[in-house]
């Protein structure tokens, strides 16, 4: 409190009863998604140096004019917390040194969308804390349980509840005591973007993480519904061509899976086995896109197009986007996104599919596409048509590969 010597003891109590007043006010006004989407347009974005300056807001505004509030009061608030509702009290206190909040980010979604190359980007920038392991899925394994069997269940399952997931997945010790919350930790439970059926809807994991930890900066990535349905469906095949005893212990078969065995058992085209997932209600991420840009603002959600980030120009762009999103410097940034998890490379000649499933998968795809990309123009993220053009060359290239006879690919 060095600049307060001189003032009067009253003065400064005084000043201090405004500014926990101001930061409660702040803190609380900053919360609501549930308003009009921003009337601006997508040329209307905080500029970069004004959205790295901001990685705190909106819920910890950093410290007043003049530096009145000093030294880690937060990060030390914090280091003793082992609970969300310890946080979002340690949260109110002034910011102080302290550069982020924690834990600051998560990349919520979507799976199948480079994720785990995005987790491994920001895992490897000096200012940031990668959550051990990628996927702590948290919020789905330990919480939001539908009924009481299965809370049972979740509570058996994370004994160590809050405090652990704190402590052991986010690494509260080593961001608030070692780093003083200069360093930003983030996690990527992808799982959380679209909930899991007859368990848990991305819907109350959104409303969840927004109550427990409503400063949270969000990440989603959306890929392309088909190919991201293709990538997801070869990936789930790889487990089904093991024996039984070799699947992993959390996979459970579902009714959506029987394609993938007719398909290990050479009785089924990946394409089939794609279709009857889309039209079984799965793969739905452009809709659940918008569910959660319904539910968080778009001041922290960040939503990064997968055919645009693992282009050419990535660094300069959306990757660097994502830093100043998140607070990070870019200039510290590795170059280059990584590879992880490509599947694709055992099959460059694609996946076949019948013209008329194919036709079909795109029928059920487009038209949420374009509701989706309209959704994003009108909350000032993007133009629709820019957002859609690499979706429609996609589209466009699979159907010139059908052959006369109606043999089609899809290549990822
Ligand atoms: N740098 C880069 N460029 C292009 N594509 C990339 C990149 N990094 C990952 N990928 C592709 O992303 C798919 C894996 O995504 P995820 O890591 O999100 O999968 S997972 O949900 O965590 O299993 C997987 O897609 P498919 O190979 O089509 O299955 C990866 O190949």
């Amino acid at each position: 409190m060095a600049a307060h010597r001189g003032l009067p003891g009253a003065a400064v109590a005084l000043l201090s009863v405004f500014l926990a007043i101001a930061i409660i006010y702040l803190s609380e006004q900053g919360l609501s998604a549930d308003g009009p989407a921003l009337a601006t347009s997508w040329a209307a974005a905080p500029p970069a140096a004004a959205r790295l300056n901001n990685s705190l807001a909106p819920s910890a505004p950093g410290p007043p004019a003049g530096g009145a509030v000093d030294g880690n009061a937060r990060a030390a608030a914090v280091a003793a917390c082992r609970s969300f509702a310890c946080l979002r009290a340690a949260h109110k206190l002034p910011a102080g040194a302290a550069r982020f909040n924690f834990p600051h980010a998560m990349i919520v979604g979507f799976p199948k969308c480079a994720t785990t190359s995005l987790y491994a980007y920001l895992a490897a920038h000096p200012q940031a804390i990668a959550s051990q392991p990628k996927e702590p899925n948290y919020f789905m394994r330990c919480r939001n349980a539908p009924n009481a069997t299965a809370a049972a269940a979740a509570a058996a399952a994370c004994p160590g509840g809050e405090a652990d997931y704190l402590q052991r997945a986010m690494k509260l010790d080593e961001a608030a005591l070692v780093h003083k919350l200069k360093k930003a930790a983030f996690e990527g439970s992808t799982v959380y973007s679209t909930g899991k059926k007859g368990f848990v809807t991305a819907e109350a994991i959104a409303a969840d993480l927004r109550r427990e930890l409503p400063w949270l900066k969000l990440v989603m990535a959306v890929r392309e519904p088909m190919t991201q349905a293709f990538s997801g469906r070869v990936h789930t095949a790889s487990y089904l061509s093991r024996p039984r005893d070799k699947w992993p212990p959390w996979f459970t078969l579902q009714n959506h899976d029987a394609c993938l065995l007719r398909f290990a058992a050479g009785n089924a085209t990946m394409g089939r086995c794609v279709l009857e997932f889309v039209e079984a209600g799965m793969s739905r991420n452009t809709f659940l896109l918008k569910q959660w840009m319904g539910q968080w603002p778009r001041e922290q959600l960040h939503v990064m197009q997968y055919e645009n980030f693992t282009g050419p120009a990535a660094a300069a762009g959306p990757l660097s986007d994502l830093q100043l999103f998140l607070g990070l410097d870019p200039s510290l940034a590795p170059r280059e996104l990584p590879r992880e998890h490509a599947r694709r490379d055992a099959h460059p000649e694609g996946w076949p599919i019948k013209k008329g499933e194919l036709e079909r998968l795109l029928a059920l795809i487009r038209p949420e596409a374009e509701s989706t990309a309209a959704e994003l123009e009108r909350r000032g993220y993007t133009r629709a048509e820019h957002w859609l053009a690499p979706w429609r060359r996609i589209w466009k290239a699979a159907l010139a590969t059908c052959s006369p006879g109606g043999d089609c690919r899809v290549v990822l």
